[in-house]
């Protein structure tokens, strides 16, 4: 922690590009420190907080290194140190605990192995396009259990605010989330807005996962192809984020989408929007950079749904910009 008894003095060029580029070659440190704590369950050993030599015991290592690293995760507030023992902060401890509330376990060992790469070796020789065992229940499994941490930790907090802003959500009493991805929203809404009838569709895989963690709840799930299956009908609200890449004809997919809703519906997407010729916002065209190298570019230009849309037929189209916690998204809203 600084001194904050001393005066501070600002100098020129703080935030300048200058500051910008040496704070990347700290970047991937700072993820080497998380993933070293991840790797080591060192965040599953704090709590009695403890001190180096006790973790190093356990653990088998080096008690001095071993302090340099609880240091440093230290300096990143990812932990706290108090005479010698080292816990998790509060705000870390939900979102780092494998049995956290809000775990980001899953998410953070699993996003990093697609979006992490060797860009220059990428751009000489890309290799053969991943091909994903789909039929392996472990690809599933490793989807659906990545997409629940980022569910729990941010994803359908950021989904169920939303909704709740729009003027059709107090009426509303049939939704669907469209390539749901988890049973996380599902379950949030049904605890807490038990007037609502829920509706999830995702693949058979996706759906069973989410069929069997739903303990009860009264929540209806549509084993199905986008592309294909019946949505179903008499929705007051379908909701879908960052699953529209999945749809063969996107203007096809929209008009049977608007086809379910029921007479004063609206149809809710959150998708990133390139902009600047697919230069912005930084977080999707470089998060999603190393997948882009491999073959697979999937983003949409800002507009390219609110186009279909019309296409599809809706009537009345409003955007929005939204900032989240995993970066700034686009919402269009269709009605009529
Ligand atoms: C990137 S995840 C998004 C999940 C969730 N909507 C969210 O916002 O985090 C994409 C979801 O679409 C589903 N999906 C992919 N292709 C699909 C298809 N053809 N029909 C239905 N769902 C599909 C995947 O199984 C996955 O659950």
């Amino acid at each position: 922690m600084r001194n904050r008894t001393l005066p501070v003095v600002e100098t020129p060029g703080r935030d300048g590009l200058a500051g910008r580029l040496f704070d990347l070659i700290q970047a991937p440190l700072r993820w080497q420190l998380l993933a070293a704590g991840l790797d080591l369950g060192l965040f599953d050993r704090l709590d009695p907080p403890a001190t180096a030599a006790d973790l190093a015991g356990s653990l088998g290592l080096d008690a001095t290194r071993l302090g340099r690293v609880l240091d440093a995760l230290a300096a990143m507030s990812l932990l706290d140190k108090t005479r010698g023992r080292y816990g998790l902060t509060a705000e870390a401890a939900p979102l780092l605990r494998a049995d956290g509330t809000r775990s980001m376990r899953d998410l953070l060992l699993t996003l990093p192995r697609l979006r992490h790469g060797d860009v220059a070796g990428l751009l000489k020789d890309p290799g053969p396009a991943p091909a994903p065992d789909m039929a392996a229940p472990a690809f599933w499994d490793g989807s659906a259990n990545s997409l629940r941490a980022f569910h729990r930790a941010m994803g359908a907090e950021t989904a169920r605010h939303l909704l709740s802003l729009l003027p059709e959500w107090p009426a509303a009493r049939r939704l669907l989330d469209l390539g749901a991805g988890s049973e996380v929203l599902a379950c949030r809404l049904a605890d807490r807005h038990p007037q609502l009838d829920i509706t999830v569709f995702d693949l058979p895989p996706m759906a069973d996962r989410i069929r069997a963690r739903l303990n009860g709840r009264p929540v209806t799930v549509i084993a199905g192809d986008m592309n294909e299956t019946d949505f179903g009908t008499g929705y007051d609200m379908i909701w879908t984020a960052m699953t529209l890449y999945y749809a063969r004809d996107l203007a096809g997919v929209l008009a049977r989408i608007r086809g379910a809703l029921a007479p004063g519906g609206v149809f809710v997407t959150l998708h990133e929007a390139l902009t600047g010729e697919r230069t912005a916002p930084e977080t999707h065209v470089t998060g999603r950079l190393v997948p882009a190298l491999r073959g697979q570019d999937r983003s949409f230009d800002d507009g390219t749904i609110a186009a279909a849309m019309t296409e599809a037929g809706f009537t009345r189209i409003d955007s929005r910009l939204v900032e989240t916690a995993f970066g700034p998204f686009r919402m269009d809203c269709g009605r009529g």
